[in-house]
């Protein structure tokens, strides 16, 4: 699962900044991952193949189509744990002006960025306050994808044969994380990563990203970059959705690359259930062929 939490302390969080600031030619020894974890770094042709089934959500409100993207949706989380989505009514201005905003964030001065840090995930505004624009233009940007999360997740219901509704007022009362996460360029990108192999503790992750280092693993243990769709936004089932849907859905275990000429972002809009909510296969779920597979994540 991804720390988000960012200590104020840690040693790894402000350095990284720092030390690609100062230009170093080569990775520290305390990043440097072995073989095995090493990202292979291939560049994925846009379009020629995309490591997640792109689902066009248009044909939604359009009652002949819409088994259609149901039934594409449960194949997708069921065979990938995640899907791209274009066409989900976000419009360009909102997630641009996102990562504009996040850029202007990670640009600051670091003292003026250590300022604002917390080590308490729980406090309402932490680096909401500078740039002063940020707040409003993030939070805009959290309350459209917490809209189409709400659609989302009605459609993943749905596809596992629940009704839409399904423990609606518990998704509500959930919570909702925005992780903006900005990885700075890296002179060796093939000896560490941005961000550990995890998975979301969530229900369902919604990410934006600015350009390519997403990567998930696939059925064979191999991992697959996602590329960047123009318009598209990355869905990705969690661990509570895996738990709720008794294993049909499994899910994706993915990691963040680096690289050599830019610096990337990426805006994870995590959702899950309430904290203190025990999380339990939906009972329509569980039969001869699927018994219980977990208490609780
Ligand atoms: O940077 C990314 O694309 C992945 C971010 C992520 O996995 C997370 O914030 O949990
Ligand atoms: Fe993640």
């Amino acid at each position: 699962m991804a720390d988000h939490t960012h200590p104020t302390e840690d040693h790894h969080f402000t350095s990284t900044m720092t030390l690609a600031q100062m230009g170093v030619s080569s990775v520290p020894e305390c990043y440097i991952l072995p073989p095995a974890d090493r990202p292979t770094l291939e560049q994925t042709p846009p379009f020629l193949f995309s490591a997640l089934p792109v689902i066009d959500l248009s044909s939604l409100e359009n009652p002949v189509l819409r088994p259609q993207v149901i039934e594409q949706v449960h194949m997708a989380c069921k065979e990938f744990g995640g899907f791209q989505v274009i066409n989900h009514g976000i419009p360009a201005s909102l997630t641009d002006q996102a990562l504009d905003v996040a850029a202007d964030f990670f640009d600051m001065p670091n003292d003026t960025k250590m300022q604002l840090a917390s080590t308490n995930v729980h406090e309402p505004v932490r680096y909401g306050t500078k740039p002063p624009s940020y707040k409003k233009k993030m939070g805009n940007y959290a309350k459209a994808l917490l809209l189409l999360h709400t659609k989302l997740i009605q459609i993943v219901f749905e596809s596992l044969g629940l009704r839409s509704d399904y423990l609606q007022d518990d998704v509500e009362q959930g919570s909702q994380v925005i992780a903006v996460n900005c990885y700075p360029t890296c002179p060796e990108p093939n000896l560490a990563l941005g961000l550990p192999r995890h998975s979301d503790y969530g229900l369902l992750t919604i990410i934006l990203q600015d350009q390519q280092g997403l990567e998930v693993m696939d059925r064979n243990e191999k991992w697959q970059p996602v590329p960047v769709i123009k318009g598209a936004l990355v869905v990705q089932v969690g661990d509570q959705m895996e738990v709720l849907s008794n294993g049909r859905y499994k899910s994706i275990v993915h990691r963040a690359t680096v690289n050599l000429e830019k610096r990337r972002l990426s805006i994870a809009s995590l959702h899950s259930l309430a904290i203190n909510r025990k999380v339990t296969p939906a009972p329509g779920l569980v039969d001869e062929r699927h018994p219980f597979i977990s208490e609780a994540k």
